[in-house]
């Protein structure tokens, strides 16, 4: 990491350690880490110094800094990191014009960003250029000796690629490392950075703990024959279960495409063989911890797919919209919930290993585009949406007042659980709701439904589209 001054007259560099007066006058307002800090995702050493790598967007720098999430006592200061895509060191180029105290101390910088980049910040910019040279064989070291995966399960239950053709993946590998393996914690304590920059709410894994698998997407580079470089796409982290008796349930709990590599189907192409990693294996089921929004709408994609073309599904399908065509549900008191037999959520799981829990997600999406012409029954489904979402928050009793409801993680259904609890001084069980307090439940309602109903209709087109 260097440190420079612009300015010839600044002030010499701060000591480290916070110092703190009062009786400003002018109360230093700091600045947001977001704002004053740029980050390169770089693959030469010529683009260091420039702006010609990626420039990456992480979730939130601001939570790195302790003090009010700013950054204090520095006029002018601008900081920008560069990530290596070949041993995945930064260096960071610091500069501003002047320090002062302006009450709220001089914020350690170096101590800052060593909580993000720890040992892979090189203080030196000579050692960290040198890593381009030095280090250029980093990915293929530890990914050449290891086991290839296959793309498709043994059991010949596959999908295609997220809307690509397959010819754009055959220069693609995925290798699995197991965490008692040293080179797998050695690699993965280099991508904890990304981790924390760019996967929302993430927290490292432990990599003394053999449970862990990592899976790494890299494509090989053509361009030298004689020396064959992987490079690094992306990777995922998953933790297998013991289950009794003799079985195991895989949980993803991490997965990151790196970000110039994103939206070219990679995501979809590693859940994929994630997913036949688990068939083939015949795991119980292959989980997702606390999937983020886009993730989980990436998985529910590739899910959706596999489903149509899976007979069981399908015909549990056809004959809930069967039923469902049959009558006006808006006017209905009781309105039936079109869920699929536990059987076949049983196959589901036991055949393309998926949870019930996103097999239900993926079922309002199959009865969309089950109903067919859709506009004709959009009605009757907007009320099931609604239902559904209503039963989810408020629990499946009716006589709900007085309930809350909250999430929480478990260790029982890997992905999020819900807890219901009962106000205590709730009158007969409930508690007395004002008018605009209803008004505001109801709008909350309104807005989780249209929410839903717009991601539905996203993954439908987006599916029909391909099988068109
Ligand atoms: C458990 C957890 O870890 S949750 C956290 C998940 N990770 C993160 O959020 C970290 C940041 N994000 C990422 O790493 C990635 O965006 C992921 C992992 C979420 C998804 O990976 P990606 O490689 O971007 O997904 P992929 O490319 O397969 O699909 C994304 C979109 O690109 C589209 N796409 C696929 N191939 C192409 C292509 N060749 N050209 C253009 N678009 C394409 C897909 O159709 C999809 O479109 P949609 O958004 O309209 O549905």
């Amino acid at each position: 990491m260097g440190q420079k001054q612009q300015h010839p007259n600044a002030d010499p560099l701060p000591e480290p350690k916070k110092k703190r007066r009062v009786g400003f006058s002018n109360i230093d307002a700091g600045v947001e880490p977001n704002d004053c800090i740029k980050i390169y995702l770089v693959s030469k050493k010529e683009e260091v110094g420039t702006s010609d790598g990626y420039r990456i967007s992480p979730v939130d720098l601001n939570s790195f800094f302790e003090e009010d999430e700013k950054i204090y006592g520095y006029q002018g200061l601008k900081i920008t990191i560069w990530i290596s895509s070949i041993s995945f060191h930064a260096y960071a180029d610091i500069t501003f014009q002047s320090t002062s105290d302006g009450g709220k101390g001089i914020t350690d910088l170096k101590s800052a960003l060593e909580k993000i980049f720890g040992e892979t910040l090189l203080e030196n910019k000579d050692d960290f250029l040198q890593t381009f040279s030095t280090e250029n064989n980093f990915i293929s070291s530890v990914v050449s000796n290891e086991e290839k995966l296959q793309t498709k399960a043994s059991n010949g239950h596959t999908t295609h690629f997220n809307g690509s053709s397959e010819a754009a993946f055959s220069d693609l590998e995925v290798v699995r490392l197991m965490m008692s393996n040293l080179a797998a914690g050695h690699l993965y304590s280099r991508l904890v950075p990304l981790v924390l920059l760019l996967v929302d709410g993430s927290n490292p894994i432990d990599v003394i703990d053999p449970s862990w698998e990592l899976y790494l997407l890299t494509r090989k580079k053509t361009d030298q024959p004689a020396n064959t470089q992987h490079i690094l796409l992306g990777f995922a982290a998953l933790y297998r279960f013991y289950r009794y008796p003799d079985g195991s349930r895989l949980r993803l709990s991490q997965i990151l495409v790196l970000p110039p590599y994103q939206h070219k189907g990679y995501g979809s192409y590693l859940v994929e063989v994630l997913s036949n990693v688990a068939i083939s294996e015949n795991v119980y089921d292959l989980t997702v911890e606390e999937p983020q929004e886009y993730f989980q709408h990436v998985r529910t994609s590739f899910d959706v797919k596999r489903l149509l073309a899976f007979e069981p599904a399908q015909s549990a399908v056809k004959s809930a919209v069967l039923h469902l065509k049959q009558g006006k549900l808006s006017k209905k008191t009781q309105v039936p919930r079109f869920l699929p037999s536990a059987d076949v959520v049983d196959e589901v799981r036991k055949t393309l290993k998926i949870n019930k829990k996103q097999f239900l997600q993926c079922w309002e999406i199959l009865i969309y585009l089950g109903l067919d012409p859709i506009e004709k029954h959009m009605e009757d489904y907007v009320t099931i949406i609604c239902n559904r979402v209503k039963d989810d928050i408020l629990g499946k009793d009716s006589e709900t007042a007085g309930k809350e409801v909250i999430e929480v993680p478990s260790v029982h259904d890997e992905e999020t659980s819900f807890v219901m609890f009962r106000l205590q001084n709730s009158k007969a069980g409930g508690i007395q709701m004002d008018e605009d307090q209803t008004k505001t439940q109801e709008q909350q309602l309104q807005q989780l439904v249209d929410e839903r109903i717009k991601e539905v209709k996203l993954i439908a087109q987006k599916v029909s589209h391909k099988h068109v």
